[in-house]
């Protein structure tokens, strides 16, 4: 077996992404020597420790930090400027920051003015979740076959990178580099905007009027079902990501309804032919991704 990654990995949040990390490197044992967890509630801790996915639990993020050479934010990016108050004087030298956000110029923003300078900070996000959270949530296969980009800061350390790269290729995601803002663009198309959309479709039902949303909830088929899955997602997670990819979100939200509203004109006028393209559009995007996960 290779040498371990890390000799003390410590992982601030256990939820669904932190408590997978955990898990992985339990099965495996290349990725920490030790794996050190902490998380906000007394409740969460407890569960780590009976789940038996990490050496050590602590309550402080202070002391979870000490002597450790990586270190992961798996917390809400909202959470991100008090934590890394917190653990900013404690990190040791030479020490690896890393964390898992969905929004990555907030990490830079939140974390790189803080960071010290014997500290190197290597964001990533893994492309891998689901609608769950929470430490019972997580599970070692999450990420693999899964992309996890890296954001490293103009000028990082290529050995950190690498070291953080190689985490999460043992992890079994296929790792890509980009700078944040190209990062955040993307990803508030293909992950927030259908988000966004999802958290209103369901507002909208939802707001209907008694005797038609009993009827909608009855015979909900795949397509509004498909909406509530991503709609059932964590409040707070969805709260920060929104609130801290502001910006691009806005920018899809824009270009979305702009294109809505051009395909319900077409709708009210009867004009066929725009609605044929805009459903063949959507048919040969589907096909596309498909063709590209089999090559
Ligand atoms: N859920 C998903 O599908 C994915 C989530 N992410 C990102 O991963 C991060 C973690 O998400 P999940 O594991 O899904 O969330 P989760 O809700 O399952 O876990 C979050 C953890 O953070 C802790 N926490 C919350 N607020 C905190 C605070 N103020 N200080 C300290 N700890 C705090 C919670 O106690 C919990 O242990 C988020 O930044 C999210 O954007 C990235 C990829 C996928
Ligand atoms: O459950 C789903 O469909 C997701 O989209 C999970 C997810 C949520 C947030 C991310 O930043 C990445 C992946």
């Amino acid at each position: 077996m290779a040498e371990p990654l890390f000799e003390r990995l410590c992982l601030i949040g256990v939820g669904l992404i932190g408590s997978s990390i955990a898990r992985v490197a339990r099965a495996r044992g290349d990725i920490a020597r030790a794996v050190v967890a902490n998380a906000k509630t007394p409740a969460t801790l407890q569960r780590v420790r009976e789940l038996g996915i990490a050496d050590e639990v602590e309550a402080d993020p202070a002391r979870a930090v000490r002597g450790a050479d990586g270190v992961i934010l798996c917390v809400p990016v909202g959470a991100y400027a008090p934590v890394m108050e917190a653990i900013a004087p404690h990190l040791a030298p030479g020490c690896v920051l890393s964390d898992v956000g969905s929004t990555k110029g907030s990490v830079l923003r939140d974390l790189l003015p803080l960071t010290p300078s014997t500290v190197q900070l290597v964001p990533a996000h893994p492309l891998a979740g689901t609608e769950h959270s929470g430490p019972d949530a997580g599970f070692a296969e999450l990420f693999q076959g899964r992309y996890c980009i890296l954001t490293p800061p103009p000028g990082a350390d290529p050995v950190a990178v690498e070291r953080i790269a190689e985490l999460w290729r043992r992890c079994g995601s296929m790792v890509e580099t980009m700078d944040a803002a190209t990062h955040d663009k993307v990803l508030a198309i293909v992950s927030h905007l259908p988000h966004l959309i999802a958290f209103t479709i369901c507002g909208t039902a939802d707001d209907l009027a008694q005797e038609t949303r009993e009827a909608v909830l009855k015979y909900a088929a795949s397509g509004f079902r498909d909406f509530t899955r991503i709609a059932a997602s964590d409040v707070d997670m969805w709260r920060d990501i929104f609130l801290n990819n502001r910006e691009a979100v806005l920018e899809m939200l824009a270009r979305f309804t702009e294109d809505a509203q051009a395909l319900g004109r077409a709708i009210r006028w009867g004009q066929a032919a725009f609605i044929e393209d805009r459903i063949a559009r959507g048919r040969k995007i589907r096909r596309g991704l498909i063709e590209r996960k089999q090559a």
